[in-house]
């Protein structure tokens, strides 16, 4: 058996083009996206991957605003970038590079964002949100999973699925989406400390390997049939390396490639949370302004312009 690719470049590319629309929509009623990035440091991997974020926000027609520091940039310099973009009214949504270097709070850093322009769903508001099943941005990496899932027909109601990595950006929210009764599979949550991690793969329907350990996922761990997700990028002189084994083809019913598979969905998760984020706050701006007028007209006093209306006979205290 060899597995049915999940094609993220050619999802990722079909989004894009949905939202190229919905950018010209916006457009067209006044109210421009524009998507701010905030690197701290000169990670090659982190600048690979912002780079890549400008690239697509030309491409569907979203302004990009960057911001970079150096390695050794103070909480407060951070800080100081989050509050101008959270001022700034060109930015409607933005993310700040994660991991940042050592001796940041990244949390402090992420808990001073206006949620409203958290384009990456991590802010602890969203975050809440998410637990509660509140609307709000959502993750972006798990959000492209369910996406590329559901593109494919895979199935999910049912579904057990095994999820290897505890990390904030995928390992910790993606059960929260495949939880909710729209997506209702079961989901089993390993990490390095599970015991018997063999055992919990082998009974998946469904695999998301996000532990960044090269090649952790083997053939013989695979349920034949299964859909397999390469979430792990580690970066080596050679190239990159993903947590699943490329023999795992055989054996997998589907699999999502590293590269060529959930990165690329990630990218244009972030691209449909900024659009989505614009076409909120032009909802709430329009809303606003409609009430706003509203307003007017009930409340300006009388004058020429308005004459008080007459009241009803039976209201008026006019005997007559
Ligand atoms: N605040 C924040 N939000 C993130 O979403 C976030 C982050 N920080 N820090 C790092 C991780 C990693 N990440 C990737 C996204 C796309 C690719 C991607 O497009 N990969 C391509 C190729 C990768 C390459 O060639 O370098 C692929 O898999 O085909 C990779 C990695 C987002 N992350």
């Amino acid at each position: 058996m060899t597995a049915t690719t999940l094609d993220g470049r050619r999802t990722a590319a079909a989004i894009r083009a949905e939202l190229t629309e919905r950018v010209a929509a916006l457009a067209e009623r006044g109210a421009a996206p524009g998507l701010g990035t905030v690197l701290v440091g000169d990670d090659p991997g982190s600048r690979a991957y912002v780079a890549g974020k400008h690239r697509d926000c030309a491409q569907v027609g979203i302004a990009s605003i960057r911001r970079e520091l150096p390695a050794d940039a103070t909480q407060a310099e951070v800080e100081a970038v989050v509050d101008e973009l959270n001022a700034d009214p060109a930015c409607t949504g933005y993310i700040v590079q994660l991991p940042l270097p050592r001796g940041l709070d990244a949390n402090a850093v992420l808990e001073r964002m206006d949620p409203a322009k958290d384009a990456d769903g991590l802010h602890p508001a969203n975050l809440g949100r998410l637990v509660l099943g509140v609307e709000s941005p959502l993750p972006c990496t798990p959000r492209g999973i369910v996406e590329l899932l559901r593109r494919y027909d895979v199935p999910l109601a049912g579904a057990r699925v095994c999820v290897i990595g505890r990390g904030v950006t995928v390992g910790r929210p993606i059960g929260l989406l495949l939880t909710r009764r729209s997506e209702n599979a079961t989901v089993t949550l390993c990490h390095t400390g599970t015991k018997g991690l063999s055992w919990h793969v082998r009974e998946a329907d469904v695999v998301v390997a996000a532990a960044g350990s090269p090649g952790l996922i083997t053939p013989q761990m695979v349920r034949p049939g299964a859909a397999v997700l390469d979430v792990g990028i580690t970066r080596t002189e050679g190239g990159l390396l993903g947590d699943v084994h490329p023999d795992v083809a055989e054996v997998a019913g589907w699999l999502a490639p590293m590269p060529g598979g959930v990165g690329p969905m990630t990218r244009a998760m972030l691209l449909a949370n900024v659009v989505e984020a614009a076409e909120a706050a032009e909802a709430a701006e329009s809303a606003g302004a409609a009430e706003a007028a509203r307003t007017r007209a009930t409340e300006a006093p009388p004058g020429p312009d308005h004459p008080a209306p007459t009241p009803p006979a039976h209201l008026s205290g006019d005997p007559r």
